[in-house]
């Protein structure tokens, strides 16, 4: 069925206020479908569909919009509508705008020029080229413009694994193990979970694969003093828990008590009952302090650029720039070294992010060593050996969509000597 003329309209308004670029795509949305509640859940999917679309593909549609008629922003909304529906599905096209449809949306785009069929803002374009070659970046750019799968993580406290695949397969979801994570689903449809039992009774979580291995390597063990310093709405923190077995002590750092109050529900769900949540002021917080030297293991899943996570948020890769990074470096650096205090002797310290960029990444690392003596490089290798995880690499883990099928993410762990 060919959906309504109005479609467009709502697409080229909603896309207006997404690319005045001032907060999330996602949040945007969700407010203009709350603005608008006449419309369809069939005509949200795809208007969501077509301004992440257009998300993914900027430059190239910009490129394309320069022929075809009418106002530029219409031109955009259709080129992500079609790209996401096909033409015969909209109403009330001009015959000359099928025509121009028709025939730029059959330019194969692999003959563009690379600087525009990435996709990516020149800045991000530079830096990407430079380290990962034209044939890099071309899988690169390819694996975060597919959208990502659904994978969920299930808690160890309250299933095993194949017995969820199993119920998922009964509801009836198609689902697989991931790879990597022992506790990982990977869902390739989108279903509504909220409603499953295996979700309300707290079996189940989403969460990327990625993300999963980060909290896997901490390496938290029972009866430990655990601290998730950047916990957020608490996605590690509930898999940091489950690996705890409910035991010893979990605390949930972070600044944002917006975050920290979605955290509440899920830890009810999850059956933890070792997590505090503690909002602090800043890494120096006299909260952060009284712990200093007491703490088998800290996560710094710190705040980054999210570039590694455009799958899911292809905004990102516009909203950032070389500024916001260089401020962003402050901060990830500071809150290292103030996490880093906690730690006591023998125990691990484990920076993360889900950023692309080495100045995010490795470079943190490397300066952070550089002025703290007392700790040293564990190479990942050795620490996925431990964890029994069945992956290739040298000192940092550095996943990304087009090796892992997982998002972008970057970890080290560092250890304070004994
Ligand atoms: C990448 S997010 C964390 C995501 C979370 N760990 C998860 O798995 O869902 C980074 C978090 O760091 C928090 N943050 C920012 N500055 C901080 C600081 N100085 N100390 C602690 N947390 C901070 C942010 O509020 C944000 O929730």
């Amino acid at each position: 069925m060919r959906l309504p003329p109005a479609i467009i309209g709502h697409t080229d308004e909603v896309l207006r206020e997404v690319l005045r670029l001032t907060g999330p795509a996602d949040v945007t949305l969700s407010r203009y479908f709350r603005e608008h509640p006449k419309l369809g859940s069939r005509e949200r999917g795809v208007i969501a569909e077509a301004v992440y679309a257009i998300l993914r593909n900027r430059l190239v549609y910009t490129n394309f919009a320069e022929s075809g008629i009418g106002a530029a922003m219409r031109r955009i909304s259709l080129l992500g509508l079609a790209d996401t529906v096909g033409i015969d599905s909209l109403g009330g096209l001009l015959p000359e705008e099928v025509d121009w449809l028709t025939r730029v949306l059959q330019i194969d785009r692999a003959t563009l020029p690379l600087a525009l069929r990435s996709n990516l803002p020149s800045w991000l374009f530079d830096k990407l080229l430079a380290r990962e070659g034209e044939a890099g970046l071309v899988e690169l750019t390819e694996a975060m413009n597919r959208p990502a799968p659904l994978d969920l993580r299930v808690n160890a406290l309250k299933a095993a694994r194949e017995d969820v695949v199993r119920e998922l397969a009964a509801a009836p979801i198609i689902a697989e193990p991931t790879p990597y994570s022992p506790l990982g689903i990977r869902i390739h449809k989108k279903p509504a979970l909220q409603n499953l039992p295996l979700f309300q009774s707290g079996a189940i979580e989403v969460q990327d694969e990625g993300s999963q291995l980060l909290a896997q390597i901490v390496g938290a063990k029972r009866g430990e003093m655990v601290v998730d310093f950047c916990a957020g709405a608490g996605g590690k923190t509930l898999a940091l828990g489950a690996n705890m077995r409910n035991t010893g002590r979990l605390y949930a750092f972070d600044v944002s008590d917006k975050r920290l109050a979605k955290l509440k529900p899920r830890l009810a769900r999850s059956g933890l009952s070792n997590v505090h949540p503690v909002l602090i002021a800043h890494e120096n917080d006299t909260k952060v302090k009284r712990l200093a030297g007491k703490v088998d293991r800290v996560l710094v899943d710190a705040p980054c650029s999210g570039l590694g996570t455009l799958r899911r948020n292809p905004d990102m890769k516009w909203r950032q720039t070389p500024a916001s990074v260089a401020e962003l470096n402050v901060k990830q650096a500071a809150i290292l070294a103030g996490a880093a205090r906690l730690v006591k002797a023998g125990g691990r310290l484990v920076y993360a992010t889900c950023s692309l960029l080495d100045e995010e990444n490795q470079a943190i690392v490397e300066q952070f060593l550089a002025s703290h003596e007392d700790f040293s490089l564990v190479p990942m290798h050795e620490v996925l050996a431990e964890q029994k995880i069945a992956l290739e690499m040298q000192d940092y883990l550095q996943l990304t969509p087009q090796r892992h099928q997982t998002d972008g993410f970057f970890a080290a762990v560092l250890q304070r000597r004994k």
